[in-house]
């Protein structure tokens, strides 16, 4: 039996450490299934810093969280041992060093098969975590959150930022090409060529717009259509919320999702192979009443959903 999250009838919910969802730390078990993770690092960030507070700010926003998904119909913490794994120590004024640091402990945290869901941090670490993913699984396919294409090449002549993390895992080949979507983008880009990069990578778009005016069933149709089976890793930067659902943020961009949205989409997902995710750029300074916070962790809590459904599937 999974050993679950703190009894909210016995001890306030808001009493005592914050773990993600009150669940047990990684040491309190004996073998996780899935581990939300935090990676506290924002040295790769190109405007608002702040997202090296998102972990701390996701968990203490999560006390509320209940054992029981409805909209899934999953008891996400009952159907898989989930802990919380506590923060991966990147080094802040080193980037190729924290690069380094996540990937190799990502790789320790899923030797023995538990799946990831890791709280950030700016986007630059989803380029360790995708490594560490395709080393396990082959080159995965990737469904990308963001109000951002995150394909740019460098800034500054820095090539590992949070606005280039998913060029250089094309260009690293842990990608695969046929299978990358990016959703919930918008806003001013630095030239159509921006564009013109990102399809010859592979990815294929369904903006902010799309979301809109098609709907979220057909955008998850299409999403699914072009995951397959395949290994699927989805990657959420939380601006790809409009910055009314989601105002701390680094690079807020108006125009975006709403978070009933985002979270219908992700339950559109129930079936894929997910094999990791992670939520990132939550930047607590510019929050208000959590509502960052409370979305983020609601995706987080949905994407755990959807791995403990395929744990229990695989049992
Ligand atoms: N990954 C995020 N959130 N933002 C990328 C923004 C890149 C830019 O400053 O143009
Ligand atoms: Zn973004
Ligand atoms: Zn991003």
């Amino acid at each position: 039996m999974p050993i679950g999250p703190i009894d909210a009838s016995k001890n306030p919910r808001y009493a005592g450490f914050a773990t993600f969802a009150r669940l047990p730390r990684l040491d309190q078990v004996e073998h996780a299934d899935i581990a939300v993770v935090g990676v506290p690092f924002d040295t790769g960030v190109s405007y608002r810093p702040g997202a090296r507070f998102g972990p701390a700010h996701v968990r203490e926003s999560s006390r509320l969280l209940r054992p029981y998904n409805p909209a899934l119909d999953v008891s996400p913490f009952a159907s898989a041992q989930v802990v919380d794994a506590g923060d991966i120590a990147a080094n802040p004024f080193h980037i190729d060093e924290a690069i380094d640091t996540v990937h190799a402990s990502a790789l320790d945290l899923t030797a023995d098969g538990a799946r990831l869901v890791t709280i950030g941090g700016d986007h630059t670490i989803a380029l360790p975590l995708l490594r560490a993913a395709a080393e396990q699984h082959g080159p995965v396919a990737l469904i990308h959150f963001d109000a951002h294409l995150d394909t740019w090449d460098t800034y500054f002549g820095a090539e590992y930022t949070h606005g280039t993390p998913f060029r250089r895992a094309v260009e690293e080949g842990i990608l695969d090409t046929e299978a990358l979507s990016h959703v919930g983008t918008r806003g001013p880009l630095y030239g159509k060529k921006d564009l013109e990069d990102d399809r010859r990578f592979g990815f294929g778009i369904v903006t902010s717009s799309d979301v809109f005016r098609q709907g979220v069933d057909e955008v998850v149709d299409k999403l699914r259509q072009r995951v397959g089976n395949r290994p699927v890793y989805v990657s959420v930067d939380i601006d790809v919320l409009d910055p009314a659902h989601a105002p701390g943020t680094g690079t807020p961009e108006a125009g975006g999702l709403t978070s009933r949205e985002l979270l219908e989409i992700l339950r559109g997902f129930a079936g894929l192979n997910l094999i990791g995710a992670d939520v990132v750029e939550v930047a607590p300074a510019y929050d208000h009443a959590q509502l960052t916070g409370v979305a983020a962790s609601h995706v987080a809590y949905d994407l755990v959903s959807l791995l403990a459904m395929r744990h229990a599937e695989q049992a």
